[in-house]
C-alpha cells in the first residue's frame, strides 16, 4: 500500500473519540479494506460469497468419512437454501451463487449456479495427475469470467467457499508440497476420520506423493496434479479478484491452500486477502502461521463452504462503519490524550 494513503489512514483511525488502538482488530480491517480501495472512506458493495465445487477421484480411496456422492448431494441442498451457507448468507446479508466447476453429476439449469464444468470429477491422483494442463488452465480462464461477471453487479468483496468430498486430502497434499513440510503436519481429520481411518488417510496420500515425487512445486503443477477443479478455479478467481482491487474473503484450510496457490501465482493480492478464520484442520493453523496471517475468528469449526467468510463479513461491516461514521476528538470536542 502507499505508504502516504497508510498514514493518512491510520490518522483518520486515531482520531476518532476511542483510547489510541482500542479497537485492535477492527482498526487492522479498517486499514486494509481503505488500502485496498484506496480511500479515506470505503465501502463494501454487493457482498458475494461464492462456492466452488468439484468431485475428487481421490474420494474413491477411503480418505473422507463420507461418500463421494455427497458432493453432489449439497450442491442441490445450496440449490435449494438448506445448507449453513445458505442460513448464514441470509444472516449476513450477502448474495450466494454456487460454482459447479466439475461435479460428477448433471444439474441442468438451476437458479443460483453457475455451470463451468470442465469435467465429472478429476483423476484420482493415487495413479496419475488430477487433471490436465489444459483442464487446469481452463479452470483459471473461466474463473476470470465469473470474476469479471461478478464484478459487474458492483460487487467489490467475494467471499470464497469450497465443496468436494476428499478436498481436505487435495489440500494436505498441496500445502505439503509448496511448503516442504512433512505430510503429517498437513493432514487432518476432514469431516470427521477416527484414529485408524486418519492412519490410512495419510499412508494413501503418503503413496501418492510418493508417486508424483518428480513432480515440482509451482502453484500450477501443484493444482494440476493433486488439486480440484474446484481448487484451481478458486485460485483463479481470487487473483482475477485481487488485480480488480476487490477484498478477498479467504474461508477455511482448503481456500487457504486455493489462496496458497493463487499468491503464488500473483504475489501482488496479499494486500487484498482477509483471513476469515483459523479452522480446526490440523493444517490450518500451521499454514496461515507460515502465512503470517491473524484470522478474524476462531470458533472451532471445520466446514468449509465459505462459513467463515459469511461469519466474519458482520465483522468487516462494522470496521467500515467505524472508519466512516465515528465522530473526530475535533468534530465531537472531546479531549486528546495528554501523556
Ligand atoms: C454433509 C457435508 C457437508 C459439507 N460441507 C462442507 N464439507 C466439507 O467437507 C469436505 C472435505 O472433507 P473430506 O476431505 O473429509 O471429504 C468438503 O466437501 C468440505 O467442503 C462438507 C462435508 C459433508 C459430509
Ligand atoms: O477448514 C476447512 O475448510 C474444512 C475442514 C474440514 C472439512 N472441510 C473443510
Amino acid at each position: 500500500m502507499d505508504t502516504l494513503l497508510k498514514g493518512q489512514i491510520q490518522a483518520k483511525i486515531d482520531q476518532k473519540t476511542k483510547p489510541l488502538g482500542s479497537l485492535g482488530m477492527l482498526e487492522r480491517l479498517a486499514v486494509q479494506i481503505s488500502g485496498i480501495q484506496q480511500t479515506l472512506t470505503p465501502a463494501l458493495n454487493n457482498p458475494q460469497i461464492l462456492v466452488f465445487a468439484g468431485s475428487h477421484g481421490i474420494a474413491n480411496s477411503g480418505v473422507s468419512a463420507y461418500p463421494p456422492a455427497v458432493t453432489a448431494q449439497m450442491v442441490l441442498n445450496f440449490l435449494q437454501g438448506g445448507a449453513a451457507i445458505n442460513v448464514l448468507t441470509r444472516q449476513a446479508g450477502m448474495a450466494l451463487q454456487v460454482v459447479d466447476a466439475g461435479v460428477d453429476f448433471d444439474f441442468g439449469a438451476a437458479k443460483g449456479l453457475v455451470n463451468m464444468k470442465v469435467r465429472r470429477g478429476t483423476r484420482n491422483f493415487l495413479e496419475e495427475p488430477a487433471m490436465t494442463t489444459q483442464e487446469c488452465s481452463l479452470c483459471i480462464e473461466r474463473a476470470r469470467t465469473l470474476v469479471q461477471q461478478v464484478a459487474g453487479t458492483g460487487c467489490n468483496v467475494i467471499g470464497f467457499g469450497e465443496m468436494g468430498i476428499g478436498n481436505t486430502s487435495a489440500a494436505s497434499v498441496m500445502m505439503s508440497k509448496r511448503l516442504q513440510r512433512p505430510l503429517a503436519d498437513c493432514v487432518g481429520m476432514g469431516t470427521g476420520l477416527s484414529d485408524v481411518q486418519l492412519a490410512h488417510k495419510l499412508a494413501i496420500l503418503e503413496q501418492a506423493m510418493d508417486r508424483h515425487a518428480a513432480v515440482g512445486n509451482s502453484p500450477l503443477e501443484v493444482l494440476q496434479t493433486f488439486g480440484g477443479y474446484e481448487m484451481a478455479m478458486m485460485a483463479g478467481a481470487m487473483v482475477a479478484a485481487g488485480e480488480r482491487g476487490m477484498v478477498i474473503l479467504v474461508d477455511g484450510f482448503i481456500a487457504t491452500v486455493a489462496y496458497l496457490c493463487a499468491v503464488g501465482i500473483a504475489p501482488e493480492i496479499a494486500d487484498n486477502a482477509i483471513f476469515c478464520h483459523e479452522s480446526e484442520e490440523k493444517g490450518h493453523r500451521i499454514l496461515l502461521q507460515y502465512l503470517q496471517a491473524q484470522p478474524v475468528l476462531q470458533l472451532g469449526m471445520r466446514l468449509g463452504e465459505g462459513t467463515g467468510c459469511a461469519l466474519a463479513f458482520p465483522i468487516l461491516r462494522s470496521a467500515v462503519a467505524i472508519i466512516n461514521e465515528m465522530a473526530s476528538f475535533d468534530s465531537a470536542g472531546v479531549n486528546q490524550k495528554e501523556i
